[in-house]
């Protein structure tokens, strides 16, 4: 595996107020790393510190390799930043403003045309080169906002929040774009849109009050999100002494009419037992439904306890 960002004990402090608090990661080439937060929680601070827009307090920071704080220049060409706002100029065609965007990235002028091309191929743009910005949809904007930061073929691609404000097929769209991306580079893409994550992709790390409290794969997550209860409906009452005695069965909530929810231990799901004894038992087996916790309770139960630092003002 290609590591194309390695961080390393990573630190900022506002005065005596500690907004990165000892972070460490990394992204792999073909990944695409969803980076979550509550309001405070210092991803910005983070992401301009791996763009090399702020300076760390301490630790280390490489792109491909190459460490941002030594050698910014060198880094800085392997990384593609699509902000909040994408840095669009609406009075420019899609053409002048990438041709625009090549020349800062110092791209040569023989290259100049081919880099322009390609990056609007795989955003989708080549029949609108000639089209003002300005008169281009939010979305086909929002490609346009991609295809720059993807224009010097950078390996690592930074995404903020990049689908707000689009309408569903355009969010789609985008989505389909980015995962597209993620064969080629490594992306961390920063969002608010929690199913975004899991539509978008291969890992997800949620930062709270400055610390790294979550890091794992989409896999992962789907496990923890595979919550240890069953819902179970019957035509009669069930007889609860016959399901206590059940394997791992370890508590049972009436929700009544006849709608129980049977908690169980996490890695031993009852649910064949349970259906056996309702249909052996002759209880009018209605429904029998594993019960998930969605991807906003587990982020609520890692980030609700643990409150959000103050606003300090430098
Ligand atoms: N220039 C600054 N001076 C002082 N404190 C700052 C400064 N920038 C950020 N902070 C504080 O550091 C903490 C982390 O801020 P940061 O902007 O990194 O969080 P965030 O997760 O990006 O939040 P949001 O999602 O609201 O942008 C916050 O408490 C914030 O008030």
């Amino acid at each position: 595996m290609t590591q194309l960002i390695q961080v390393e004990q990573l630190y900022r402090y506002y005065g005596d107020h500690c907004a990165v608090n000892n972070v460490t990661f990394t992204l792999e080439k073909g990944e695409i790393l969803g980076f979550l937060g509550p309001n405070g929680a210092g991803k910005s601070s983070t992401m301009q510190m791996i763009c090399g827009n702020l300076a760390p307090t301490s630790g280390q920071i490489l792109i491909n390799g190459i460490d941002i704080l030594d050698n910014p220049k060198e880094a800085k060409r392997e990384l593609g930043y699509l902000p909040e706002i994408p840095p669009v100029y609406r009075e420019l065609t899609v053409d002048e403003y990438l041709g625009y965007c090549g020349k800062l990235h110092e791209i040569p002028v023989e290259k100049l045309a081919s880099a322009v091309d390609s990056a609007k191929e795989r955003c989708g743009l080549a029949d609108v080169g000639e089209r003002l910005i300005g008169n281009l949809s939010k979305g086909y904007q929002q490609r346009v906002g991609i295809a720059q930061a993807i224009i010097h073929s950078p390996a690592v691609i930074i995404l903020d929040e990049p689908t707000v404000g689009l309408d569903p097929i355009q969010i789609r769209e985008i989505r389909e774009l980015i995962r597209e991306l993620g064969k080629e580079h490594g992306i961390i893409l920063s969002t608010h849109i929690l199913p975004e994550v899991q539509e978008s992709c291969t890992r997800v790390q949620i930062i709270h009050r400055g610390k790294l409290v979550l890091n794992d794969s989409i896999d992962g997550l789907e496990q923890q999100m595979r919550a240890s209860s069953l819902v179970l409906e019957t035509r009669q009452a069930p007889d609860f002494m016959k399901l206590y005695a059940i394997d791992g069965v370890q508590k049972i909530d009436d929700l009544g009419e006849r709608r129980y929810r049977i908690f169980h231990d996490k890695d031993k799901s009852p649910a064949e037992r349970v259906a056996e004894a309702a249909v052996s038992l002759g209880w009018g087996l209605l429904e029998l439904t594993p019960e998930r916790r969605s991807m906003e309770e587990i982020f609520i139960d890692i980030t609700q306890h643990t409150p959000v630092m103050e606003e300090q003002v430098a």
